[in-house]
């Protein structure tokens, strides 16, 4: 796991080398014309948390879209688990925890039904569930904390929940790579840490996150590597490497709140665009927070 290989772009890795997930060289344009991506690569290795950052419209969803095989590459490819897209889709090897804005929270459904959905890919037709799609529901439910709510309708549900029932969603499938979209937005501190702490046995497991998230201030807490987009790949590789002040200063630009405070060794400084600040020493290296 995270051989030093790995942190090198797609472009020049080994052609043998079977990662969780690989783009190279993949350009995205929509219908309208419009080139979201270009020339885009990285690759992560299995057992990996990967954060995907960017400021708003630097192609994440895109990217996202891509790897779920919503949207089509124009060019370059797109492999996960040494498979192209359409063949890592039929097997259920990916899924998607959506944000909250995508879902239609009136819709009258039940949790456990929507972690049922999970199972959908293993079912024919019909869909009538059989007793492993009872186990691995419950199992999900279980694995999250979330088996008191399975009867309960989705709408009913506070931010935290329901992102915890996505991510039973997520595992009822048994999904090796789990693309997360936002997972801490209107989440309280203790639900994200339960997150994390999830996805930390996931990641243990060997399954492949990638986190789309604006907290720049957790991302070297739990994200071993870190994908930096503006329309293309900045920079991606291990977060301690990625995470310079240069590569995050031309990744936000002029968006981030930047402040510094102390002089010489003990300078530190603040890059934010959300709540949970990144703290960078004066050797550029990020800083530990300290929890209040
Ligand atoms: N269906 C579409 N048709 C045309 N252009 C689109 C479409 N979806 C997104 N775009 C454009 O592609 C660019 C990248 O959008 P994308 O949604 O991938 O950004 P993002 O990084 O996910 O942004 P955010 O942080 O706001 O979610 C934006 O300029 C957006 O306007």
């Amino acid at each position: 796991m995270n051989a030093p290989a790995f942190a090198r772009s797609a472009a020049h890795a080994p052609p043998e080398a079977v990662d969780g997930v690989r783009v190279a060289n993949v350009t995205v344009t929509y219908r309208n014309g419009h080139t979201a991506l270009i020339d885009a690569s990285f690759a992560i290795p299995t057992g990996t948390i990967a954060a995907l950052v960017g400021v708003n419209g630097s192609g994440k969803s895109t990217l996202f879209k891509a790897i779920m095989g919503f949207v089509r590459a124009a060019r370059g490819e797109i492999s996960i688990l040494g498979l192209p897209v359409p063949a890592a889709l039929k097997r259920n090897l990916v899924a998607y925890v959506p944000q909250s804005e995508e879902v239609d929270w009136t819709f009258p459904v039940l949790v456990e039904d929507v972690v049922m959905m999970g199972r959908y890919g293993r079912m024919n037709f019909l869909r009538l569930p059989r007793a492993a799609d009872h186990d691995a529901v419950a199992a999900a439910l279980d694995r999250v904390g979330m088996t008191d709510f399975r009867t309960r309708q989705i709408g009913e549900l506070s931010g935290g929940q329901r992102k915890r029932v996505f991510l039973a969603r997520a595992l009822a499938q048994d999904a090796r790579v789990i693309l997360l979209d936002e997972p801490f937005t209107g989440v309280d501190v203790k639900t994200e840490e339960a997150i994390i702490e999830l996805l930390r046995g996931l990641r243990a497991e060997g399954r492949v996150m990638l986190v789309s998230t604006h907290d720049l201030g957790s991302i070297p807490e739990f994200c071993d590597r870190t994908v930096l987009l503006k329309r293309t790949v900045l920079a991606s590789g291990l977060t301690s490497d990625v995470f310079t002040r240069e590569n995050l200063e031309r990744a936000f630009g002029g968006v981030l709140r930047h402040m510094t405070f102390g002089s010489g060794d003990g300078e530190v400084a603040m890059l934010s665009d959300e709540e949970r600040p990144l703290l960078l020493k004066a050797d550029g290296e990020p800083a530990k927070r300290t929890e209040t």
